[in-house]
């Protein structure tokens, strides 16, 4: 990808689904290096928005990977640009979690045997993610916070440089919240990351940017000490705050439901 284009970016983007309009006309971008938070209530269309920018949902508008439009690079390509953490994780299959982590390096070629590159970069995704400890487990008898992690890990493999992470510290104790926020963040510095979030607190303290998505449109876009404002939280997310500025960083205490 190139530097110049932005890692990602939308124009005119909309989906409909069930025959109601979910995504309205949404524009947005991902620069090379930038960490962008999705925030917005329930129903929002967050979900929906990241699965569109991951190329699974039919749309209309534009996604761009690198200036390239999605709609023309092939799958398999795409599963090299872009890494999709979806919301969940639930695991189906009786898998080993290294062979899970594994699975991520599918869009490289790997088939069963993995080549010395493949099992390094699965190494260091299961590192980072404190996974390895239990490489041998199988999946589905991990804890929820466990199977979040394994999920990482698996993008991670992909070694694709856009991150798209759907509540990727949902069901992780604080600690771990923290371990992926900063694992996030560093492999932002490298490509980019767009991640949804609810912990308005974790959002603005991460976020480069912050995207704020309200019944399908987006309502704000800029620095968490920009957008995340009390006449915004109240607007969009129907609660009094508090918003105070703590070391460099804006903290956000919700107080009561308006
Ligand atoms: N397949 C579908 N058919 C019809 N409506 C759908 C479908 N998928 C999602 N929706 C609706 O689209 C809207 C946006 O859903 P989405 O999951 O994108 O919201 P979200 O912002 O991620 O919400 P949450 O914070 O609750 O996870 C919701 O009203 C949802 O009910």
């Amino acid at each position: 990808m190139s530097a110049e284009a932005p890692v990602l970016a939308t124009t005119g983007l909309s989906v409909s689904l069930g025959g109601r309009a979910i995504l309205k006309d949404i524009a947005m971008k991902a620069r090379h290096g930038e960490f962008l938070v999705v925030i917005g209530p329930n129903g929002a269309g967050k979900t929906t928005l990241l699965k569109a920018l991951a190329g699974l949902l039919d749309a209309s508008g534009e996604v761009l990977l690198g200036g390239r439009s999605l709609a023309l690079i092939a799958r398999r390509q795409r599963a090299l640009l872009l890494g999709y953490l979806p919301q969940g994780h639930e695991f189906h299959w009786p898998l080993s979690v290294l062979d899970v982590v594994g699975l991520g390096r599918l869009p490289r070629g790997a088939g069963a045997d993995l080549s010395e590159e493949d099992r390094n970069a699965v190494a260091r995704a299961m590192e980072e993610t404190g996974v390895s400890g239990f490489a041998g487990r199988t999946v589905t008898t991990l804890s929820g916070g466990e199977r979040a992690r394994v999920a990482l890990a698996r993008v991670l493999a992909t070694e694709a440089d856009l991150i798209l992470a759907d509540e990727p510290t949902a069901s992780l104790d604080p600690r771990y919240q923290l371990v992926v926020l900063d694992i996030l963040k560093r492999h932002a510095a490298r490509g980019a990351v767009v991640a949804v979030l609810h912990d308005l607190g974790l959002a603005a303290r991460y976020a480069d940017r912050l995207l704020i998505l309200d019944e399908g449109r987006v309502v704000a876009a800029g620095p968490p000490r920009e957008v995340l404002t009390a006449e915004r939280l109240a607007t969009t997310f129907g609660v009094r705050a508090e918003i105070l500025e703590r070391d460099g960083a804006t903290v956000v205490i919700p107080k009561s439901v308006i």
